[in-house]
């Protein structure tokens, strides 16, 4: 039976031992193997990529962002005032880390962290869900739980590996509605999605999610796929009517909000063969060489 990805998400939240059980697997499989594989490397560590380009931003390309917003003002025709331009953020940045599990920006002194979870891994992450979440203009903690998150206030929000837990687009896109909300103008939304494929394969996809980000006011200013995930750096622009003006000049104005899509989605789980099956040898082989290939994630 179809019961729609509201309910099946109402439904998921509500088995705690699941979601429990989900997120410390996540953290031995992240902090156990991966961080022990990858050597913090930026390269292949999707935690090291989003600090040094997070703070790459900040510290030497913020004024060029500006420049460059300002110049699409130009094009589009969209009024500039430069008081638009709040000042620079210093250091420490506020992250907003959604799906957090175990906080691993704890480690960055740059960062000033609020880490979110629905199940939190470890004692230090606040238990959140961000999809029904309020906002409100303050942070409201009560026992260890967030009731408010403040809007316009973050500098960072950091979506690793966090959307494609989602069963539909629209959710994801709610999600980064509200990561819109909460972030200051200027500041940015980084996005990671595991990919195993070549470039290639999936860029369409991509280039999708540019489009849906695009019509709430973001601006990608950086994507690189690395071999098993696309990083995307999303900036929140002084002036939405900027990437709004972009989408209107190629014509797009239809379902925005249905774009933000993975390869799963389109998988039909009704043709799928549910009768019982013995596991042989070579379903070992398969679930290993499936966990090998993310060694470096
Ligand atoms: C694959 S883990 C990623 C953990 C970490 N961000 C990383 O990159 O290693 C996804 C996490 O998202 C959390 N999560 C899923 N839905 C959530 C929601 N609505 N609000 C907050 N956290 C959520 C899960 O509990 C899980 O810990």
């Amino acid at each position: 039976m179809d019961i729609g990805a509201d309910e099946a998400w109402t439904n998921h939240c509500l088995d705690e031992s699941l979601l429990k059980n989900y997120s410390q697997s996540m953290h031995k499989l992240a902090s156990q193997f991966w961080d022990a594989n990858n050597k913090n490397d930026p390269s292949s560590c999707r935690i090291s990529w989003i600090t040094y380009n997070v703070l790459k931003y900040f510290q030497e390309d913020y004024f060029h962002e500006v420049v460059r917003e300002k110049s699409l003002a130009e094009k589009f025709i969209v009024n500039w005032v430069d008081n638009n331009v709040i000042c620079m953020p210093e250091k420490p940045f506020y992250l907003l880390d959604v799906g957090s599990c175990y906080n691993p920006f704890q480690k960055y002194l740059p960062f000033k962290v609020l880490p979110i979870d629905i199940a939190p891994a470890t004692e230090n992450v606040i238990k959140c869900d961000f999809l029904l979440v309020p906002l409100d203009t303050k942070l409201n903690i009560f026992k260890n739980v967030c009731q408010t998150l403040p809007l316009s206030s973050f500098d960072i929000v950091v979506f690793s590996l966090f959307l494609e837990y989602f069963p539909s687009p629209l959710q994801r896109y709610k999600c980064c509605e509200k990561a819109y909300k909460v972030l200051r103008p200027g500041g940015l939304l980084v996005i990671i999605t595991p990919d195993s494929n070549h470039a290639s394969s999936n860029s369409m996809l991509m280039k999708n999610w540019k489009i849906s980000l695009s019509s709430l006011g973001f601006w990608r200013i950086k994507y690189v796929k690395l071999t098993h995930l696309h990083c995307m750096v999303f900036r929140k622009c002084f002036l939405e009517q900027i990437p709004k003006s972009w989408l209107h000049s190629l014509n797009i104005t239809n379902n925005v909000k249905d774009l933000i899509t993975i390869p799963q989605d389109s998988r039909n789980y009704n043709k799928i063969d549910k009768t019982p099956k013995m596991l042989e040898k070579r379903d070992d082989y398969m679930v290993a060489n499936l966990f090998s290939e993310l060694t470096n994630i």
